[in-house]
């Protein structure tokens, strides 16, 4: 029977722990604030008989939470005749028990464990308690997640924010007022025809007589006044200035040109039309330029019965060729279907204890439900996007790795699933004071290294392809018959894979295609790794056809973040309608993982082709050779070092004087005859 009390109910300690545990409950649902709202307040005040109808009255997520709440009744009903009878708890504890801040909630199951209720001021002692959690987490600013990484509760201190900008408004009003009074006469290099003059200029202004002293160009830098390029020349030179402080001194531009000049770069590689800003304190440090390389384009490549054109990025000739020949033939065979199955972006800390049963004990913890949602929460108050699907805990010894997997929307998510790591981890430290934090990496999340944990589990996006095509489209586009292709299929990518001892790599060449479409659209090309894990299977149907399957369990990619912001790998990823963030999180980078996989298969049945028709020689002596004279003087001068070196062992064979008589021939002497 249900009542409401005017004198605790019951100051029964465990009721009360039970009613805590409720609270968390609630958090975690996101139904806190059910505390104080109609229904529960109903519970309190209504006999169980009429608790069902209730229960019926409420919407149904409520309806859910209540249900659970059923055997903490009596519990909450403690709770509730105590924060009536107790103004300071009653002013304090809806916060806590509303709190969003569920580590409070934590803090206050624990401080009720360790209480003494036997004693007589033990109201007050809770009372004294919840006011000092109250002003540590419910008056505490709460974290905004920011847009780049690394922006901790420093960033939250508004007035140190506002000292640095008062102070950079000075700056910059001082450079404003020094570029009057002293007109600019640094090195321009902005033109490649300019650079010798640039740097003959640079060379003059470091050594014209009545130069500034070192001390005044640096003390007017340090200060935020305008020096010239010639003489951050001389700053550089001297180890004063470092080259990453160019950005702040001059801007992107006019730092990259200053940049060239100090590594005497010539006009090798380009630099001209680029939008720095892209790739400032995102994408690249120290940056001189950037390396062109060719994109073409293959398709239409009908994926999901949508055509698509596919951008690779290579230096590789016949490979785009190759690729262009199967979205051919999956166009004929009425395109390729193609699906995400899974998608989990991992990073595993490593920690460590004093002993293997501590350990274990962090394991066991984490197998609780409530403590794996109060870390859940921890990980996903860092981003708007990110959330943990869950965590795989092994120990080793006195060590413990926690692989993390989260959902990470259209974000490739590393810095993002780090980022939560990290904030989870630190939870962690708090709840485990002996724990040790080793590294946030502990190579068990596995990036960038060949790992069967990654081929098994899978790691960013899992997808599967297939096609089949029929003997007609094999033997014409691809002048072969689908047997010959699933034979040899067997024989390479089945038992030679296995022979070699490949990770994940029972496929022809994925990492073509996946390494070119990485390039093209700003993936991170290190990630090509596990992205391009992929497993082939070319089978003979019963009809006759080719059926062609690939699988790959770890498609490392975004759509946002990385260099995925840059214009033109922006492009390449709008030129497959799938740039930028999706209006459902993480729809363009399940497409994107769809048509890679198509695109895979494609080049994948193309060279199987080429490989039973022995044309893989002759198409890449065609596409993959260049026919220039590419290095004349180079050729010249092996062939002038061959013929001197020749000579040179010519002339070291002593030569025999005429004059001097004939040395009398030795005769064999057989063995016999000694005998
Ligand atoms: C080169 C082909 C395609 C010729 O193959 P083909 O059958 O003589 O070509 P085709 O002239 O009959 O044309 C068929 C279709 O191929 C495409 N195609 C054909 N040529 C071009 C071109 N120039 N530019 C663009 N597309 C081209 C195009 O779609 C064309 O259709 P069409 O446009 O005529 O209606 C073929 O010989 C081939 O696929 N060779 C294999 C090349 C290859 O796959 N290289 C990948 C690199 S190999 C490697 O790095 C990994 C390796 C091999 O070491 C891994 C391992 O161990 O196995
Ligand atoms: N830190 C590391 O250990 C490693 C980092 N990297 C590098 O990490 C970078 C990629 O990290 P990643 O986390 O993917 O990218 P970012 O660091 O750029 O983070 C993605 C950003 O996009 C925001 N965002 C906006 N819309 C969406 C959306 N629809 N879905 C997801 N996020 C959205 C996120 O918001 P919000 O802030 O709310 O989350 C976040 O700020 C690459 O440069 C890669 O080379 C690679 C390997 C390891």
């Amino acid at each position: 029977m249900l009542r409401v009390c005017k004198e605790p109910a019951s100051t029964n300690k465990n009721d009360l722990v039970a009613f805590f545990s409720l609270s968390i409950l609630f958090v975690l649902t996101g139904n806190a604030l059910l505390w104080g709202s109609p229904p529960f307040e109903r519970f309190l005040g209504i006999e169980e008989s009429r608790a069902a109808d209730a229960v019926q009255a409420t919407p149904p997520f409520t309806r859910r939470v209540t249900r659970w709440a059923r055997p903490f009744l009596p519990a909450a009903s403690a709770l509730y005749a105590l924060v009536e009878s107790s103004p300071a708890a009653a002013a304090v504890s809806p916060h806590i028990i509303t709190m969003t801040k569920v580590r409070a909630s934590i803090e206050l199951r624990k401080y009720l464990e360790n209480a003494d209720l036997t004693e007589d001021d033990w109201i007050g002692a809770l009372e004294y308690w919840l006011v000092d959690v109250w002003v540590r987490y419910y008056l505490r600013e709460p974290r905004t997640p920011k847009f780049s990484v690394g922006d901790e509760e420093e960033a939250t201190d508004s007035s140190s924010t506002s000292s640095v900008i008062t102070e950079i408004t000075e700056v910059v009003e001082e450079k404003e007022e020094s570029k009057e009074i002293r007109p600019e006469v640094g090195i321009q290099c902005n033109l490649d025809a300019e650079f010798a003059e640039a740097q003959q200029l640079a060379k003059k202004q470091e050594l014209a007589p009545g130069a500034r002293t070192l001390d005044d160009v640096e003390g007017d830098w340090r200060t935020g006044r305008r020096i010239t390029a010639g003489e951050s020349m001389r700053l550089l030179k001297q180890g004063i200035m470092k080259l990453r402080d160019l950005e702040g001194a001059f801007g992107n531009d006019e730092a990259i040109s200053i940049r060239r000049t100090f590594y005497n770069l010539g006009s090798g590689i380009p630099f001209k039309d680029y939008d720095y800003k892209y790739v400032v304190e995102s994408c690249c440090e120290n940056v001189v330029g950037y390396i062109p390389v060719p994109v073409g384009v293959v398709g239409p490549l009908l994926v999901n019965h949508v055509p698509v054109f596919v951008p690779m990025a290579t230096t590789e000739g016949a490979l785009v060729a190759s690729t262009m020949r199967g979205c051919k033939a999956i166009e004929m065979a009425g395109g390729v279907k193609s699906y995400v199955y899974d998608n989990g972006m991992t990073r595993a800390p490593v920690v460590s204890f004093p002993c293997a049963g501590e350990a274990v004990c962090l394991k066991r913890w984490m197998d609780i439900p409530e403590n794996y949602g109060v870390v859940k929460r921890e990980f996903e108050s860092t981003s708007r996007f990110a959330q943990l699907k869950r965590v795989e805990v092994i120990v080793d010894g006195c060590l413990v790795f926690l692989r993390f997997v989260a959902f990470t929307g259209d974000a490739m998510g590393m810095n993002m699933v780090s980022k939560g790591c990290s904030a989870s981890m630190r939870f962690l430290a708090e709840e485990f004071p002996r724990m040790k934090m080793l590294s946030l990496s502990g190579n068990y999340c596995v990036d960038k290294k060949p790992a069967a944990i990654n081929w098994i589990n899978g790691r960013g996006q899992s997808v599967v392809a297939e096609c089949v095509f029929s003997d007609a489209i094999v033997k014409k586009i691809f002048k072969t018959s689908p047997k010959e292709i699933a034979d040899a299929s067997t024989v390479k990518l089945q038992i030679g894979s296995s022979r070699a001892g490949c990770l994940g790599g029972s496929n022809a060449h994925s990492a073509n295609i996946v390494s070119a479409i990485f390039i093209a659209t700003g993936q991170d090309a290190a990630q090509v790794v596990s992205s391009s894990m992929c497993s082939t299977q070319m089978n003979v149907t019963e009809e006759g056809q080719l059926y062609v399957s690939v699988t790959m369990p770890c498609l490392e990619i975004g759509t946002v973040g990385g260099g995925t912001i840059l214009p033109p790998q922006k492009t390449c990823l709008k030129l497959m309608d799938c740039a930028g963030p999706a209006t459902v999180p993480g729809e363009h980078t399940k497409k994107l993982a769809e048509i890679i996989a198509g695109t895979v298969l494609a080049g994948e049945i193309s060279l199987m082709a080429a490989l039973v028709n022995d044309d893989l020689v002759s198409s890449h002596m065609k596409l993959n050779r260049s026919k220039l004279d590419l290095y004349p003087a180079e050729e010249e001068k092996t062939r002038t070092k061959q013929r001197m070196l020749l000579e040179k062992l010519a002339n070291d064979i002593p030569q025999r004087d005429p004059s001097e008589p004939k040395q009398k021939r030795i005769e064999r002497v057989e063995c016999s005859n000694i005998l």
